[in-house]
């Protein structure tokens, strides 16, 4: 360069350090030029014989911004003695005249040939990984198994299948209602998991029972990456400590508005439900946060009746009203009767669950319609002309339109079961379909009844006599405490779970077993912080030096997985069958490898055994889960009472008339509401080929060979660890702004699910977790790779040959809130042209040229740059023209698949009005208007560059 090449007041860029912006020349004196930079505050005097710097020539159509952050396109450039004026438009009719002197000192030169131009150029490799990474990005966004990879987890169908079927889904809201322990967290955190991976939520909100929030925390972590927040008193007594003394006397006067609030600041949160109830503020400004996904566990304490809304209902209530989607979880939706059930249905579908006597009746059909789904299922052949009658009664003029579909036969089923099921919105599997569980053993233990109790064994009462008695005569003569430390001791070493009604009961009983009998033992119980039941929790859990039983109370132990110990104690019997199911279901959970021993004292003559006879041979309910018990006890309800008050000559009917009850109940579910809501919890086929989807990203060895690329690249040393596994730390030029989450001190991690499982120290790779995401989230966002120039040598193409390669992708900003990259993969598009705009892409594909390339220095690049500006601009403005043609293509497959997946919605909503006519026109607007904005979005898409790779050969 020479001296006459700078003029004071023209704007520079140097690509030794971009991070300076745009610079601007405010000295020339002998062979050295002085720039000041604005933007970092700073002035740099440099050589002019060697300076890292570029000019900056904004061409015709591109974008300037001025110091006050105007932006205008530039329409004209005219050079005044070497600084630049440009005449640039801001859209409307009048040109401005804008001075290079009165640019914006920041500077972002997002189109990759600006880039290649202001130097800031890369190497050939960081080229190669951003071609990469786009690639695999968008054949992951095409995937079936996308959100779903990763997870430290078993691959279970009925789990898969849930998560997908509702992850995939706009705004999730559903009940989720496997059986007790068949995997409800594990759905809720893969669903989870996906929402968060693709951008479909941001904030998702976890509220649980006290007692689980440690497990949940720990839970989401291990198995999902996820990294939950605490919100709970502490954090509020925290802030106020730090609140000041002027903070607090805004708040006083203004109210607390002002105020933090602890729920916005983490996207992530987990809150117990008790909390909530306790502080007002915390739950306005759980409220007030706004979340994409609320999952609300334990759900059955939400009790509601037409008469009395129950406060935890209440608060879940408007909680869901400030959440797009909402995941109820419960193993025993209808333990406080349907009404709560029906209530709930309506927390998460209003517009198909409005009338709870409606509800009732329907389920009076649900037999009548299993039959017609299992013809449909069979094939068409198996439906005559009274189940197409009956299917017209149904569904009315939409069943015409269903027919018209591709698979009518599904999509009359899935009609059904939505319209007339609880199909979309509840998902139960059943230990019978999943199989595979250990036996569950009663042990009946009759005890001879103690004086003491006297008076107290009849009635709801009698099946907790202690309660009425000072504590230590019960300790010391009912027989139970007797027999429970003689049999604790003969199981030695055996874990031991003990369960009773009462924290009181649990608080003694831990205390006598620890103190008196020299038994180690924990309690775990509602009164206890939360940190002292981990702490118990873990004393129990370890192997070692661990207690032997662990003494819960019936709230204390809900959700808590014990499935390490294959002893339970029923020290007392619950009133609820689905009580005593939720009590078993602690040991009896996927992972429990032994046969279950039930061991059941209970008192001769008392409400206990009466209890016991009822369960045991009315019910069934120990050997086996019981989901007709709610049910059967509602029909027998005053025998039922009777016999436990005393009443003995009932019994024998109660038993009898149970053991029908259920036997009737379970033929009609098993034919009616539980096989509709059966096909529609797991259908093995899709997930069957999910899971093959899912295993095949897991096993394969690309995730670790595209690491490696970007490891070297981004300066992260890898070094080998043991089979499958290594250990990453930051090497020399570590770019930690890439790679979020890498510890200083390293990370060992392995590649192999196998290995994950087994080894929970090891960070699981794989293309989905956070390490792995966050290097490609931030190759795409950032600069790296966009410009690069190489040197090729291959016979019989004269040195001095220029080509581009260049990579498209499809661009469509739209409102984050219409998902619309669903529709529109990212699409990635190579081209290679030369200079006379031949297509040569078929000719050299990415990969052959990556093997023939090579690097060129640094300063021989610079130089040969401004050089071929004027060909560079031509061979874009090729390969725009050539890629210009797949762009239409590419629309009309996104507008297809927008419409195939909004239209049924609004058609349902419209088909739900049939039926429910407090169906608003505005919601069935709420998706004309999804549609409308979608489709316009999607006609506005275009090709962007997102890369170039300038090819020279020697
Ligand atoms: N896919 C899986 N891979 C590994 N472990 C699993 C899987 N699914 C469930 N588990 C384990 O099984 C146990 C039960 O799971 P989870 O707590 O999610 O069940 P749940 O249905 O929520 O139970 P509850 O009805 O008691 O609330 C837990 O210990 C969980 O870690």
């Amino acid at each position: 360069m020479d001296t006459s090449d700078f003029v004071i007041g023209q704007r520079w860029v140097s690509h030794s350090d971009t991070g300076l912006g745009l610079g601007i020349v405010t000295e020339v004196a002998g062979r050295r030029v002085t720039l000041g930079f604005p933007a970092a505050d700073e002035e740099r005097t440099y050589a002019i014989d060697n300076a890292p710097l570029s000019r900056i020539v904004y061409q015709i159509g591109e974008e300037i911004e001025t110091f006050d952050g105007e932006r205008f396109i530039v329409r004209a450039v005219e050079d005044l003695g070497g600084v630049l004026l440009y005449h640039a438009d801001d859209g409307g009719a009048d040109l401005r005249q804008i001075s290079e002197v009165k640019l914006s000192g920041a500077v972002n030169f997002s189109a990759p040939h600006q880039r290649l131009f202001a130097g800031q150029f890369d190497r050939n490799g960081a080229f190669r990984l951003r071609v990469a990474t786009l690639q695999h990005q968008d054949r992951l966004r095409a995937s079936p198994a996308q959100g779903l990879i990763g997870a430290r987890t078993q691959h279970l169908a009925h789990q898969i299948y849930i998560a997908h079927e509702v992850a995939k889904r706009h705004a999730p809201r559903v009940l989720l209602a496997d059986e007790v322990g068949l995997g409800k967290t594990i759905e809720a955190g893969l669903i989870l998991h996906y929402q968060l991976h693709t951008g479909r939520a941001r904030r998702a909100l976890v509220v649980v029972p006290d007692s689980l929030i440690h497990q949940w925390l720990v839970e989401m972590l291990r198995r999902f990456n996820l990294r939950f927040s605490i919100v709970d008193q502490s954090r509020y007594d925290a802030l106020q400590d730090s609140e000041d003394e002027v903070d607090a006397l805004v708040n006083k006067i203004f109210g607390d508005d002002t105020a933090e609030n602890p729920f916005e600041t983490d996207q992530l949160v987990l809150c117990s439900l008790d909390f909530l109830r306790r502080s007002e503020t915390a739950a306005r400004d759980a409220r007030r946060a706004g979340w994409d996904l609320l999952v609300v566990d334990e759900a059955h304490h939400l009790a509601w009746t037409p008469e009395t809304v129950s406060p935890e209902y209440q608060l879940v209530e408007e909680l869901s009203r400030a959440s797009r989607g909402l995941l109820l979880l419960t193993a025993t939706p209808e333990q406080v009767g349907v009404a709560s059930h029906f209530a709930r249905l309506r927390l998460l579908d209003p517009a198909r669950f409005h009338d709870l006597e409606a509800f009732r009746e329907e389920e009076q059909q649900y037999e009548a319609i299993n039959a017609v789904v299992r013809r449909l299922h069979a094939g068409s052949p198996a439906i005559d002309a009274a189940d197409r009658q009956a299917l017209a009664g149904w569904l009315g003029d939409e069943l015409a339109q269903l027919l018209a579909g591709e698979d009518p036969a599904r999509a009359v089923i899935d009609a059904l079961l939505d319209r007339h099921g609880t199909g979309r919105v509840l998902f139960r599997n059943t230990r019978a379909a999943i199989q595979g569980f250990p036996e569950r053993r009663p042990r009946p233990v009759p005890l001879a009844c103690p004086s003491l109790y006297e008076g107290l064994g009849a009635g709801e009462q009698g099946l907790t006599p202690e309660l009425d008695v000072a504590e230590e005569r019960w300790l010391a003569d009912d027989p139970r405490v007797a027999w429970l430390e003689k049999t604790l001791v003969s199981l030695r070493p055996a874990k031991v779970v003990v369960i009773c009604a009462a924290a009181e009961t649990a608080m003694a009983l831990e205390n006598y077993l620890q103190l008196r009998a020299g038994i180690r033992s924990a309690a775990f119980h509602e009164h206890l912080s939360l940190v002292e039941r981990d702490r118990a929790a873990a004393y129990f859990a370890d192997t070692e030096q661990g207690a032997q039983a662990l003494i819960c109370s019936e709230i204390g132990s809900e959700g808590r997985n014990f499935q390490f110990a294959h002893h339970l104690v029923l020290f007392d019997l619950p009133a609820n069958p689905d009580l005593l199911e939720q009590r078993i279901g602690r040991l009896d959970r996927i992972g429990q490898t032994e046969a279950i021993d039930i061991h059941i004292p209970y008192l001769l003559g008392t409400a206990q055994e009466v209890q016991y006879r009822w369960f045991q041979d009315g019910l069934n309910a120990f050997a086996e889960s019981c989901a007709v018990g709610v049910a059967v006890q509602d029909k027998v309800r005053e025998q039922w009472q009777r016999a436990i008050a005393g009443d003995g000559a009932v019994t024998a009917g109660l038993l009898a008339a149970s053991a029908d009850e259920a036997s009737r109940l379970r033929t009609l579910l098993q034919h009616g509401r539980d096989a509709l809501i059966e096909l529609n919890s797991c259908r093995r086929d899709v997930a069957d080929a999910l899971i093959a989807g899912i295993e095949q990203e897991e096993g394969s060895a690309q995730v670790r060979d595209y690491m490696v690329e970007a490891f070297d690249i981004l300066g992260v040393d890898m070094e080998d660890h043991s089979e499958h596994s290594d250990v990453l730390r930051p090497g020399e030029h570590y770019h930690a702004g890439h790679v979020a989450g890498l510890p200083e001190d390293g990370l060992t991690v392995t590649w192999s699910r196998q290995q994950a499982l087994e080894r929970e120290d090891l960070a699981f790779m794989s293309w989905e977790h956070p390490l792995v995401t966050g290097v490609m989230d931030s190759v795409t966002s950032s600069g790296l790779g966009k410009a690069a120039l190489a040197s090729l040598s291959v016979k019989g193409l004269p040195p001095g040959t220029l080509m581009l390669e260049a990579l498209f992708t499809v661009h469509c900003p739209a409102p984050e809130a219409l998902q619309l990259s669903r529709y529109l993969p990212v699409s990635p598009l190579r081209l290679l042209v030369d200079v006379n705009g031949r297509d040569l892409s078929a000719v050299l594909d990415h990969d052959r040229l990556n093997d023939l390339c090579s690097n060129i220095r640094r300063r021989t690049a610079q130089a040969i740059v401004p050089q071929i500006r004027p060909q560079v601009e031509t061979m874009v403005d090729h390969a725009e023209r050539l890629a210009a043609p797949n762009l239409e293509p590419l629309k009309a497959r996104a507008l297809e698949q927008l419409q195939a997946l909004l239209g049924p919605e609004l058609r349902r909503l419209e088909a739900l009005r049939r039926l429910n006519p407090a169906i608003r026109e505005e919601e069935l607007d709420f998706f004309r208007d999804q549609l409308a904005a979608g489709e316009a979005a999607i006609r506005r898409a275009s090709l962007a560059l997102e890369g170039i790779r300038v090819i020279v050969t020697a």
